[in-house]
């Protein structure tokens, strides 16, 4: 598969519609061929997303002063500035150089009184929002609300096409884990190819939806191929496969690396969406995923342990250990 599928959600919305089993089977072609889709006919509203990624353009235009003084903090919430992250956790390539961009971090909103962030559980933790743009934090939660209705609508399709019940994976998503990273990579010199807005990787988690504007740069390499380009194409989301669902599935859905580089000479913006399942949720070969001839390849992990280690290593901020309250 040369080219990434375009899978349309239009009458499949609801995992018993008959055109549901349909689209699941598209999906799995997708994901398990080239780890990626394109999502249309979805039910994010169109003035919803631009709305989120208004927010984001006025948030990145702030003062530097500003931006930092939401600098992320031990929950993995909050901003990150150029070159702050280095993901040497890659196994695609050898990366020494920062990544160009900077992001502000949104995970799951947390009532007060829940009990993971009253005992400081990790990435159980207040969100930080720029309290001088008003607007901003209701932006973003309007728009996590309708993103996160259509990443756990495409978990049921998953369910679907891995011969599960629809609902069979839903549990495991009852305290998700979910990041909203608003991301602002600057323009670059078109000379400066080494200097790469998001470098090669794959994702952690397990679905990935997202939003990008139109200056393109988003490219995706699949299995014994050469990199291709994944522009933009209106009103859809660019979904992928994330690490801990390739495993969960005994591989048959496969995480493919990506990455950025802006050469539309001008910012790009774009808004990913990670949705995860609860922090203990046990990743362990789904009973469709293995037969004799596909023994499981992996023993299982439980997936906050998985993910602290891979942010552990991936951002300085995360580097010196931890404060004690919260380790
Ligand atoms: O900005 C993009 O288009 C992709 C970002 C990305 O791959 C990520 O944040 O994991
Ligand atoms: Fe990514």
């Amino acid at each position: 598969m040369k080219h990434i599928p375009i899978v349309d959600l239009q009458g499949s919305l609801d995992a018993d519609a008959p055109a549901a089993q349909q689209s699941a089977r598209e999906l799995f072609e997708a994901l398990s061929q080239i780890g990626f889709a394109y999502i249309a006919g979805h039910n994010v509203a169109p003035a919803t997303r631009e709305a989120a990624f208004a927010a984001s353009r006025k948030f990145h235009a702030s003062t530097l002063a500003q931006k930092q003084s939401l600098a992320i903090n031990a929950f993995h919430r909050g901003y990150m500035g150029m070159a702050s992250s280095t993901i040497v956790t890659s196994t695609v390539a050898k990366v020494t150089r920062p990544n160009m961009s900077e992001s502000l971090m949104l995970m799951h909103e947390l009532p007060p009184d829940d009990p993971g962030l009253r005992a400081g559980l990790p990435m159980q933790g207040p969100n930080q929002w720029p309290d001088w743009l008003p607007g901003f934090k209701p932006a973003m939660l309007a728009y996590v609300r309708e993103v996160d209705a259509l990443g756990r609508h495409i978990v049921r399709l998953i369910a679907l096409a891995l011969g599960l019940p629809a609902t069979a994976l839903d549990h495991h998503f009852d305290h998700p884990t979910t990041f909203l990273r608003a991301l602002h990579y600057p323009p670059q010199p078109p000379a400066e190819d080494e200097q790469i807005g998001s470098a090669p990787h794959t994702d952690y988690g397990i679905i990935t939806l997202l939003a990008q504007d139109d200056s393109g740069g988003l490219q995706v390499r699949p299995r014994g191929g050469d990199w291709i380009e994944a522009p933009p194409i209106p009103d859809t989301y660019v979904l992928n496969v994330g690490d801990m669902l390739a495993r969960w599935t005994n591989g048959r859905l496969v995480s493919t690396p990506h990455r950025v580089i802006n050469r539309s000479g001008g910012d790009r913006y774009s808004l990913p969406y990670f949705l995860d399942p609860s922090m203990d949720t046990l990743i362990e070969c789904l009973p469709t995923c293995t037969d004799a001839a596909h023994p499981p390849q992996h023993p299982p992990v439980r997936y906050g342990d998985y993910l602290l280690e891979r942010l552990n290593r991936n951002y300085d901020y995360r580097k010196p250990a931890e404060p004690a309250a919260v380790a």
